[in-house]
């Protein structure tokens, strides 16, 4: 008979403390210590036992209406491409590992190798350095009594085995998209952690994104010549948009023998890492593709937070300053700072909640407009009548619907096909200016766009720490043989399917309580009529609905791929 009670095992109550005093830090290397009762163990991939002990109460799967829905399921539109490459593993108590892929899911029988970090002086005094390979990290970790352990990552870190003998390992490191603090310390730690924890010294770098893995030369890169980098802005590899051609590109990895890929870059980048990974395994290849996720603008599914959007936020600090300092030096006077953020307006809302200077925030996910009762010049009008000045911080993705109805402009895009867009800030600058002029207002504004130097500088300290993680994280993975986006997932570095980060995009949600910070912290108007939190909310219900379909499709299809139908 089910029981409707989930009892955790011990360890995994102290696990889930640990992790929730882990989160509370900035960024805190996980540490790779096995449970201290198992003994290690060292599973080959695909053959992963439960990590559930026989203390817990059982309960049968068919006691998660869920769990049915997601066998049963067959309907939804998963491409097919990507459920060949879907590997997930159902357990106990609603548990779902969304696996990413191996080696030895396409070569069998590879043999494997003594990590080599046994015998390193650094690391060989650390107790249970190497993961257990059972180990995987929750999606989500606020749970309920009753509710199925829900989808799993599995655990990044160094395995006992790998599947590269290090003279044979021949890496390569590649840049894309836009610039973002960190680039450079990652490809330091990656080069610099290679050679020091698994002694590979044949690492290259690829230069200007996708387009130098089959135009440029590659660069030989050792821990000399990337020793200082990581205190630079930008990359030292070169970076670029557009260039990608799978089967130049896996041509190229082919005949120069490369068996490792690091691949920095955002979303683009990662559906780019996707795509190569999968040519890979089509031509058979020992080669393992890591993806490393880089973006300020934070949009990256799946993953706590990516690398330099902390360091992106604090140096929007300095312009949000100077934009106050104007503003409250002049008689009516206005700060506007755009800020980066196409679609997802994280920097924005963090850099506002940060300074307590601004008064009003704006955002692509929450649409505003100026006129009228509730609107954007109402609220100007009244702030400087309350204070005389005001501070305004303007994502770049803000308003763009408005501004095409008062400027109309054929669409453009960039090489890599990413919709250009109009300058929201400049545009509002003017409109502002109109109002007041309309209504015989003296005022001074004064329009500050840093977009460029808050993503051109360094990282900061804690960014510097996050990247030499994911960057050692990465290393770990593509020796052990998987392909995958390396991220800190609820505080833990985690293996992620390139599928699961390329599907859909992070953006701030309206409804959560976290732009009713910002709103209280700004005092501004919310720009939404009841209809409008009604339809956010479904709109909300719709993509978790849509993505518990996706899951569904993708269990229908694992399971249908293992022939246990
Ligand atoms: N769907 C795709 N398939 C294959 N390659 C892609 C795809 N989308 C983008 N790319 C390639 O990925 C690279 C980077 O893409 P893009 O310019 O969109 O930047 P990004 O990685 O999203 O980074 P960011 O948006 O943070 O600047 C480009 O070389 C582009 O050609
Ligand atoms: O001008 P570039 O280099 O194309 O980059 C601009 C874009 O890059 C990002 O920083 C990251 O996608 C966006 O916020 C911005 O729109
Ligand atoms: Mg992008």
């Amino acid at each position: 008979m089910a029981s409707s009670h989930i009892i955790l095992p011990k360890e995994e109550e102290a696990e889930a403390e640990a992790e929730a005093e882990t989160r509370l830090g900035t960024v805190v290397e996980a540490d790779h210590d096995s449970p201290a009762q198992l003994p290690l163990q060292d599973h080959a991939p695909g053959k992963a036992a439960l990590p559930f002990s026989a203390t817990c109460v059982r309960i049968s799967r068919d006691s998660y209406p869920n769990l049915r829905a997601l066998r049963n399921a067959s309907a939804l539109n998963l491409h097919d491409d990507d459920a060949a490459f879907v590997k997930l593993e159902e357990g106990d108590y609603g548990y779902v590992l969304d696996d990413v892929p191996h080696l030895t899911d396409y070569i069998p029988d590879l043999p494997t190798y003594p990590n080599p970090l046994q015998d390193h002086p650094a690391y060989s005094t650390v107790k249970q350095y190497f993961v257990n390979a059972d180990d995987t990290v929750p999606e989500k970790v606020v749970v309920q009594k009753n509710s199925p352990r829900g989808v799993h990552f599995r655990r990044a870190g160094p395995r006992q085995r790998v599947y590269f003998e290090s003279e044979e390992v021949k890496a390569c490191i590649v840049t894309c998209g836009g610039l973002c603090p960190g680039l450079n310390t990652v490809i330091r730690e990656l080069v610099c952690g290679l050679s020091h924890m698994y002694n590979v010294n044949n690492v290259f770098g690829i230069q200007n994104g996708y387009k130098g893995f089959y135009s440029s030369n590659y660069l030989p890169m050792t821990p000399k010549s990337v020793n200082d980098i990581h205190k630079r802005g930008g990359t030292v590899l070169g970076t670029s948009r557009g260039g990608h051609d799978t089967k130049k590109i896996v041509d190229n990895i082919q005949d120069r023998g490369i068996n490792q890929v690091y691949i920095i870059g955002g979303d683009g980048t990662q559906k780019g890492a996707y795509e190569i990974y999968k040519e890979i395994r089509r031509r058979g290849l020992q080669v393992a593709v890591a993806g490393i996720p880089k973006t300020i603008d934070n949009d990256i599914a799946v993953i706590d937070k990516s690398f330099g959007f902390d360091t992106a936020v604090e140096e929007a600090q300095r312009a949000i300053n100077a934009a106050h300092v104007e503003a409250s030096s002049a008689e009516n006077g206005i700060g506007l700072v755009k800020l980066m953020g196409r679609y997802s307006g994280f920097i924005a809302m963090y850099a506002t909640l940060a300074s307590r200077d601004v008064d009003c925030c704006l955002i692509p996910e929450s649409p505003f407009y100026l006129e009228g009762e509730g609107g954007l010049f109402e609220y100007v009008d009244r702030r400087l009548k309350e204070n005389n000045h005001m501070v305004i911080v303007v994502a770049e993705g803000a308003g763009q619907d408005l501004i095409a109805q008062s400027i109309p402009i054929a669409d453009q895009q960039d090489a890599s096909g990413n919709k250009l867009l109009l300058d929201v800030g400049l545009w509002l600058t003017h409109k502002i200016k109109d109002y007041c002029k309309s209504k015989k207002m003296e005022m001074t504004i004064k329009y500050i766009d840093p977009t460029y130097m808050i993503r051109a500088i360094p990282s900061n300290a804690s960014d510097n720490v996050y990247c030499t993680l994911l960057a050692h994280s990465a290393i770990h993975g593509a020796m052990a043989g998987y392909s995958f986006t390396v991220g800190m997932v609820n505080g833990r570095h985690s293996y992620i399917p390139f599928h699961r980060v390329t599907s859909t995009r992070n953006k701030v949600r309206i409804t959560d309580r976290m732009w009713a910070r910002l709103l209280s912290s700004t005092n501004q108007p919310s720009f939404l009529s009841k209809e409008d939190i009604d339809a956010a909310r479904e709109a909300d219900k719709a993509a978790n609905n849509r993505k518990n379909g996706e899951n569904a499709k993708k269990q229908h299809a694992s399971v249908l791929a293992k022939g246990e139908k």
